[in-house]
């Protein structure tokens, strides 16, 4: 209440009134209106209960009467947002019609209706005295509102359906006022016993960016105030956007001009980088690929013209069945090999994990295989250095927790997935190509070592760096030694400090992501409502259909729509405002009793109708569209 008092005192008085019925004269009204003290609230006018096809009235004049831009002795007067939807036909003299003039007076209280006006669906009962605590307006169609989409406890039970549009599509025993926490919380801008009207000028310069579950879900990092946001705080940010969209990009490019074959169930394939030779002593290509199977993209290494046997076949089916299961978040996952003659020879197939825009450690850093950067390369930063040592400790455990050995440990073959996010890469593909005759535990001493090389190819060894980088250096075996008690688990422990922090770290980023994700839920939430919206709208099949008529009771969807998106100012520029947008459409997800003033194009019909029946009307159209469509499938 306090808030619309507010609004209502300090910037105007609001008057409109549109009146159907034929006793009504506008005139009178006007004059009436001219005589309601400065403070008056809309509450305290008694204004008559608003019937479709009946009479709308507001007023509008300065606290100190003063004259604002719409006063009642302004030469000219357009309601600024009822109005006007678009299709003017003939530019209309924005200010009173002449009808106005034989107006007659304005009866607040003991209405009688006007004995020629046209009957309408809504009955000639509703015009009564107007009660505060009454609905201004009752749909035929408005039922109890079942609180579908909403659970102040849990917001995202709503989506655990299978059918997107369940949310919206059925209808269940009335529940408390899905909206009670929003009004609670809002009750400053939501006054009940205001009777609505609240909305009925739309205004962005004074409109509340609300607050309909956007609100944050983590500690605000910067101090804005609600008025200070903008439409991109509602978004996703453009790190995050950016980031993700390279990575659907890189998924999605081709090169046409280099077609590929499709071997086994992958099509598309597309090159990542020309052949190289280090690390495993044969050549391989990388290239990605769709599989047709789940419509996934993969990772595809070939190794080409290699001569392989029947055994061989087995041993790599039996080595990448072993790798599969080493599911570990710095481990590139392996998924299976085969062979194939489609490329004109015999080539080897490895099917792994297919991480887009991602560069291996020596790209990233420009570093040489050589133990030293290239020239101007910098190594890793020491920060960066310590994320890395934690990720591969992690990796190594699991490696060897399964009875393996990476053997690839190398900054050609470690991939950074994302910012300071690595993972071990081509982890099985020597135990194929070059099948050890070491035992086991050499080979798990031979990661130790290859681990201690890294870091000295990242620059770890360089001047500048903490006692404690130096000292994980010197933990770490940099020859072959005998029982020299060094495992991956006792590494571990030399670095659990670290080990803490990064834990610390992730699970901050988990928050912050967590939150992004909850915001896009609410976003998506939108989107389905437009889309229902604009399935319901304008069907050209429904054009005879009386339901959809001007006094149909689904007649306030496209004036809805109108209200929505093409609202004018009182110049009739049109009004391009993403939380007017957003606002509304939250607003009639969640039902809210708030009411809003709904106009025909033609500006003949006028009707105040709060989110909560428009909500109902919704549901009830939708239900109907569903069961035509199901109608017509039998
Ligand atoms: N699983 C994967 N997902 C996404 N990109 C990958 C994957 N594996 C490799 N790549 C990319 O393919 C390119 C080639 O990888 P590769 O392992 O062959 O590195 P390289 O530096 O060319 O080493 P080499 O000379 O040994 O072949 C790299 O840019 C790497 O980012």
């Amino acid at each position: 209440m306090s808030q619309y008092t507010a609004t209502v005192a300090t910037r105007t008085k609001v008057v409109i009134f549109l009146c159907k019925t034929t006793d009504w004269r506008k005139g009178r009204l006007i004059r009436l209106l001219k005589d309601v003290p400065s403070t008056t609230t809309l509450s305290s006018l008694n204004y008559p209960i608003l019937r479709p096809r009946g009479v709308l009235c507001g007023f509008l004049a300065d606290k100190n009467g003063v004259k604002k831009r719409f006063n009642v002795d302004s030469p000219t007067f357009t309601p600024s947002s009822l109005a006007v939807n678009g299709n003017h036909t003939a530019a209309k003299n924005p200010g009173l019609s002449p009808k106005a003039a034989i107006a007659a007076p304005f009866r607040p209280r003991n209405l009688t209706p006007a004995p020629s006006a046209p009957s309408s669906s809504v009955s000639s009962s509703s015009l009564k005295p107007y009660n505060p605590n009454a609905p201004d307006w009752i749909s035929p169609e408005a039922q109890e509102f079942p609180p579908q989409t909403y659970n102040a406890n849990d917001q995202n039970s709503d989506y655990s359906h299978s059918n997107p549009y369940e949310s919206y599509a059925t209808s269940t025993p009335a529940a408390p006022t899905p909206n009670a926490p929003d009004l609670q919380q809002n009750a400053s801008i939501y006054p009940p016993e205001t009777n609505g009207f609240q909305q009925s000028f739309f205004n962005p310069s004074n409109q509340i960016l609300s607050h309909h579950l956007y609100a944050p879900s983590e500690p605000q990092q910067k101090e804005l105030k609600a008025n200070q946001r903008t439409g991109k705080d509602m978004f996703i940010p453009e790190d995050l956007r950016r980031k993700l969209r390279d990575k659907t990009e890189a998924t999605l490019r081709v090169f046409p001009h280099l077609p590929q074959p499709n071997v086994g169930p992958f099509y598309s394939l597309t090159q990542l980088q020309g052949q190289g030779q280090s690390g495993f002593g044969f050549p391989s290509i990388v290239y990605k690929a769709v599989s047709e199977n789940d419509g996934r993209t993969y990772c595809l290494r070939r190794f080409p013209d290699l001569k392989v046997t029947k055994a061989n076949v087995d041993a790599i089916g039996a080595i990448c069945a072993r790798w599969s299961t080493v599911k570990n978040s710095n481990v590139v996952l392996l998924h299976n090999g085969f062979t194939t003659l489609e490329f004109n020879d015999s080539s080897v197939i490895i099917v792994s994990d297919y991480h887009p825009a991602s560069t291996t450690v020596a790209e990233k850093y420009s570093l040489n295989a050589m133990s030293r950067p290239y020239r101007h390369a910098a190594g890793v930063e020491e920060k960066v250095l310590w994320k890395y040592i934690v990720q591969i400790a992690n990796a190594l455990k699991a490696i060897h927790q399964m009875g393996l050995a990476a053997r690839t440990l190398h900054i050609t073959k470690v991939l950074v997935t994302d910012e300071n996010r690595i993972r071990l890469n081509g982890c099985a593909l020597l135990d194929f190509l070059d099948p050890a005759t070491r035992h086991l535990e050499d080979l798990q001493q031979s990661d130790l070592r290859e681990f201690r090389k890294f870091l000295v190819d990242c620059g770890a060894n360089g001047a500048n760096r903490t006692n404690q980088l130096k000292s994980i250096l010197e933990w770490l075996p940099e020859q072959a030694r005998p029982n020299n008690n060094k495992t991956i688990d006792n590494f571990l422990k030399e670095i659990s400090v670290q080990i803490v922090a990064e834990f610390d770290a992730s699970l901050g980023l988990d928050d912050r992501l967590q939150s992004e994700l909850s915001r896009e839920l609410e976003n998506s939430r939108v989107v389905r409502l437009m889309t229902k919206i604009n399935f319901l709208t304008e069907r050209p099949e429904h054009a005879d259909d009386p339901a959809f008529s001007s006094q149909g009771p689904r007649a306030l969807l496209p004036l809805f729509r109108d209200y929505v998106f093409h609202a004018v100012d009182a110049q009739r520029n049109p009004v391009v405002d993403m939380g007017h947008v957003l606002s509304c459409l939250n607003k009639l997800d969640v039902g809210i009793e708030e009411k809003i003033m709904l106009t025909t194009r033609d500006e003949d019909f006028v009707v105040v109708v709060s989110y909560k029946e428009l909500k109902a009307m919704v549901e009830r159209a939708w239900a109907d569209l569903l069961s035509y469509q199901s109608r017509s499938s039998t």
